[in-house]
């Protein structure tokens, strides 16, 4: 009935109010695979992440597993900066899932070794960074070793170091056997994870096909710049395939691959829409 997949969603449909998100998205994934979302903002990948872990219900359509024991990790998007240890916040975290006090101990242990933080697993997570938030988050998520991990936005407002860092961690996951399936904003990003891309569109998941090798290397561009909910939903509609988020000072930052690139600063300049910063952006394999 599942075909061997972990988690197969079949024809399912996600209305808000009278609202339709997502509509006839089937979607089947597999032991050890990674896939990877992307749309743009409000898209409906978050959606379709919580739907996957069954945090919320479908209006129509069928969510299936391939069996009852599954353990499904999920990170949200953010975790919020408890005045907790990681020790403290992972220990409650895995006695609510009904971790062995003893097994838990030292799997927190490892887990603080794996992800290189045993330095701060006595520190309060007021303290931490954002790349180390990133980490205790993936640290809840693989307390019990899951066979299916959830990523809402992994990267998201990472230095370049911790980015680096938790690709390599996510490597490690995956050859681990781990299946994962991640919403991830940069492109390059998605492509360091190699799996199957999908994209969300209007509501619909469309599989990407027929990306060339050597786009993986590809320069893609940010830019940072303030525009009114006018002029951002302007722009959006214009290029569907460009992405942005958005700061706690109401910055935006724009990621927009080559094909984009010219169309897009065209639209700015002839709008006149005032630029921050443009950066080209590169990242080794
Ligand atoms: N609980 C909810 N009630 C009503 N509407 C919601 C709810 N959660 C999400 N939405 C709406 O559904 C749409 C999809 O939201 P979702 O968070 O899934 O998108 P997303 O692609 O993850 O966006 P982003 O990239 O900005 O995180 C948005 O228009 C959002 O406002």
């Amino acid at each position: 009935m599942t075909d061997g997949a972990l988690v197969t969603l079949k024809d399912i449909t996600k209305k808000y109010g009278s609202r339709a998100v997502l509509t006839d998205i089937s979607l089947s994934i597999k032991h050890g695979e990674c896939i990877l979302l992307r749309g743009r903002n409000g898209s409906g990948k978050s959606t379709l992440l919580r739907i996957v872990t069954g945090l919320i219900p479908v209006t129509t359509g069928e969510r299936l597993l391939d069996n009852s024991q599954l353990i499904i990790g999920y990170t949200p998007d953010q975790l919020p900066r408890l005045r907790l240890t990681s020790t403290e916040y992972l220990t409650h975290m895995g006695r609510i899932s009904g971790m062995p006090a003893k097994e838990l101990a030292n799997r927190i242990k490892a887990l603080h070794a794996f992800f290189n933080l045993e330095q701060s697993s006595k520190l309060k997570m007021t303290h931490f960074s954002k790349g180390m938030l990133q980490k205790v988050n993936l640290m809840q998520a693989t307390l019990k070793t899951p066979n299916l991990l959830v990523l809402d936005e992994p990267f998201s407002g990472l230095d370049a170091e911790s980015i680096q860092h938790l690709l390599d961690s996510l490597k490690r996951i995956k050859a681990e056997g781990t299946s994962i399936l991640a919403a991830v904003h940069d492109p390059l990003l998605a492509n360091q994870l190699e799996g199957r891309t999908y994209w969300i569109r209007q509501g619909k998941l469309i599989e990407e096909k027929g990306e060339q090798p050597q786009n993986s290397l590809a320069p893609h561009f940010e830019l940072e710049c303030i525009l009114s909910e006018e002029e951002l939903s302007h722009v959006s509609n214009q290029f569907p395939d460009v992405t942005w988020i958005t700061d706690e000072h109401g910055r935006i930052t724009f990621t927009i691959l080559k094909n984009d690139y010219r169309d897009f600063l065209l639209e700015f300049i002839n709008n006149d829409f005032e630029i921050i910063s443009l950066q080209r952006k590169e990242m080794n394999a």
